[in-house]
């Protein structure tokens, strides 16, 4: 028996959870994990059931006719195949080393199949990349279409599946960013919706903040603005200098980017609207 993750939503109606674990049972599978939720606001139902079967491709086809019935958006996928993930990264590459040494550590389930940056490869003071290939694309104002078409070949190539922009500090096209939806994943430096953009750190201390946070979301057009997946939050004080919050913004950016990762990877994040539905 192989472990398998159905994870689908629909218009909510009577009848889903059954239909779904009837035809699981039919098949021959056993159910090894389960959550859904409605959602009363958008009339929407999420659910992700882990299971175990002796033919996953077959009970994939047999899911085909129910799913429809439903009009279901939904995927079935082997548990225990790793996420093909790319990462994008500029000069700060604190994000880039926890990811890396997560995936090392098997705390994370992915493959990570390629990491992009718009600075030359010493820029990154990472001496192994784990056999992940680096992909130096510089950009400017005039060569952003070149270099978001270099950027989607290798995705083509390397057939990522999960794109992380793990501090890469350039805005993605309105095309690319639509081409990316629901698969692509920033770690913004402050607590959304609070000091959008560049430089949320300067923007917290001229404020006087006494948390400061970061934001797991996905990509949009619209900068910083995309659904959120998983957030962090730590104290400061009023000594605190704009570097020295830097220093602390590191160690929440890694664990909320890596809680988010983690979950994308395991099927338990689904887009809502603006919103996000994230199963624990
Ligand atoms: N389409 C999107 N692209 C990106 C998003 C997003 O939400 N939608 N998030 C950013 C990350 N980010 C904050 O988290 C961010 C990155 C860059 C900037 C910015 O103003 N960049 C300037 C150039 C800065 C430079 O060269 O150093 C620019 O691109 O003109 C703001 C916020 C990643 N992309």
């Amino acid at each position: 028996m192989l472990s398998w993750i159905l994870a689908l939503s629909c218009d909510d109606r009577p009848g889903i959870v059954a239909a779904v674990t009837g035809l699981l049972r039919d098949q021959g599978g056993n159910i090894t994990e389960a959550q859904q939720f409605n959602d009363a606001h958008s009339d929407r139902f999420f659910m992700r059931v882990a299971f175990d079967i002796a033919d996953g491709p077959a009970f994939r086809n047999a899911f085909t006719s129910l799913a429809e019935s439903f009009t279901m958006d939904w995927h079935i996928r082997d548990a225990d195949r790793p996420t093909r993930t790319l990462i994008l990264v500029s000069k700060f590459d604190h994000c880039l080393v926890d990811l890396l040494y997560r995936t090392r550590m098997n705390e994370l389930d992915i493959d990570i199949v390629g990491i992009i940056s718009n600075h030359p490869r010493d820029a990154i003071r990472i001496s192994n990349l784990h056999g992940a290939p680096f992909h130096h694309c510089p950009v400017t104002k005039e060569t952003r279409a070149d270099q978001e078409a270099a950027i989607r070949q290798i995705i083509d190539d390397s057939g990522a599946e999960l794109i992380v922009l793990a501090r890469y500090m350039q805005i993605l096209s309105d095309g690319l960013a639509r081409d990316l939806a629901g698969r692509c994943i920033n770690i913004h430096h402050s607590f959304l919706p609070g000091f959008k953009g560049a430089r949320p750190y300067h923007q917290a201390h001229r404020r006087g903040v006494k948390m400061i946070g970061a934001t797991a979301h996905f990509v949009t057009p619209d900068l910083d603005e995309g659904p959120i997946i998983a957030q962090g939050v730590e104290a400061i004080s009023h000594a605190d200098t704009p570097d020295r919050l830097i220093a602390k913004g590191r160690s929440i950016e890694q664990r909320v980017l890596a809680r988010a990762v983690k979950a994308y990877s395991e099927d338990r994040v689904f887009m809502n609207g603006q919103r996000t539905v994230v199963f624990d």
